[in-house]
């Protein structure tokens, strides 16, 4: 019989795919104990993309063959690093861009028409018939979008539908319905929302920042639903306390999970957990590219979702 090939899954929220994957693949939990038995017969890492994969670890795994991204973003893994190692990475490229998109348009409602406020201002006993909150009107807001990819076009799509102004940037130019500013500060300067949507990497670490938040404004809203490093998040707590940014809806933070108590006392937020992916639908296509990546590659046939560059 020939020796079926070994993964170890690397954090546990992805417990639920050993269930899936135990049909085919001798699956390892990194949770349970480092696998200092198994490592010789590791040919596979299952990673959340988000998490740093830590490279000491790679080298104490002789026959590892393929780093699999459950998600689609990878800023966790070291691409070059693993690519000169002749180690190969896949990831889950448009497929929950959909669901992020609809979540940052949610998170967007949420802050602009004060509907997480109100749950909380109702349910405290404070809704008093002397007064009524007024919120802001989305239909003619200027959205800028930082990064037109999958989630980008996504949010420009839907935004264009509730007769937004779109316009965007990212540092190369494309064939887009949306017109591209010159530089990222005069897409906030120019914006009364920002979304952040772009791929994060070594290069564009606290792209948003002080700089940014500032041009953005004591009446801009500020969403991050890409990846928290990709922001300067002191910088925007320190400007929302004193009202030189208007408000923040994060769905993505520089330490995950980020601490509630970083958050108390800091106004005009909206938190969520990073769930912008995070859908029944989404996770299933996610899993589909995983198991087609894993059989690509332990049949020797092209990966169905290499990272591309
Ligand atoms: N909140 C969530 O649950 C969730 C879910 C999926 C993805 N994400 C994050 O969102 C990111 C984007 O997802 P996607 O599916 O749109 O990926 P994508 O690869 O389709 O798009 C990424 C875009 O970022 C642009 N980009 C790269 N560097 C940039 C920079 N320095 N400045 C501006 N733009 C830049 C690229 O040109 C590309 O258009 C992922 O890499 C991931 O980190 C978050
Ligand atoms: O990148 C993704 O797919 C989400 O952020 C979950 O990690």
């Amino acid at each position: 019989m020939t020796q079926r090939p070994a993964v170890l899954i690397m954090q546990r929220h992805l417990a639920p795919l050993s269930a899936f994957l135990e049909g085919a693949y001798d699956v390892y939990r990194f949770w349970e104990g480092p696998p200092i038995e198994a490592a010789h017969d590791i040919r596979a890492l299952i990673v959340a993309g988000e998490f740093e994969l830590d490279k000491s670890l790679i080298e104490r795994l002789p026959n590892l063959s393929l780093i699999a991204c459950f998600t689609a973003g990878y800023d966790g893994i070291d691409v070059e690093w693993c690519r000169a190692r002749g180690l190969p990475v896949t990831h889950a490229p448009g497929v929950n861009h959909e669901d992020v998109a609809d979540h940052a348009i949610g998170l967007i409602l949420a802050a602009r028409r004060q509907i997480a406020e109100g749950d909380r201002t109702l349910r405290a006993g404070g809704w008093s018939l002397s007064t009524r909150s007024i919120t802001t009107s989305l239909s003619g807001q200027r959205l800028g979008i930082v990064g037109l990819g999958h989630i980008g076009e996504a949010v420009a799509r839907r935004a264009d539908v509730m007769r937004m102004n779109v316009r965007w940037w990212g540092p190369r130019e494309k064939d887009a319905s949306w017109p591209r500013t010159d530089t990222l500060i005069d897409l906030a300067q120019g914006s009364d929302i920002l979304v952040v949507a772009c791929r994060a990497d070594e290069n564009n670490r606290g792209l948003i920042s002080a700089e940014v938040i500032e041009a953005l404004g004591p009446s801009g809203l500020l969403v991050n639903v890409a990846r928290g490093q990709l922001v300067d998040e002191d910088a925007v707590i320190a400007a929302l306390k004193d009202g030189r940014l208007g408000g923040a809806a994060l769905d993505v933070f520089a330490q995950e999970p980020t601490e509630a108590a970083r958050w108390v006392g800091v106004p005009n937020t909206v938190l969520t957990p990073h769930t912008g992916g995070a859908t029944t639908e989404a996770v299933q296509g996610m899993l589909m590219l995983l198991l087609q990546n894993l059989s690509a590659h332990f049949a020797d046939e092209p990966l169905k979702t290499p990272v591309a560059d």
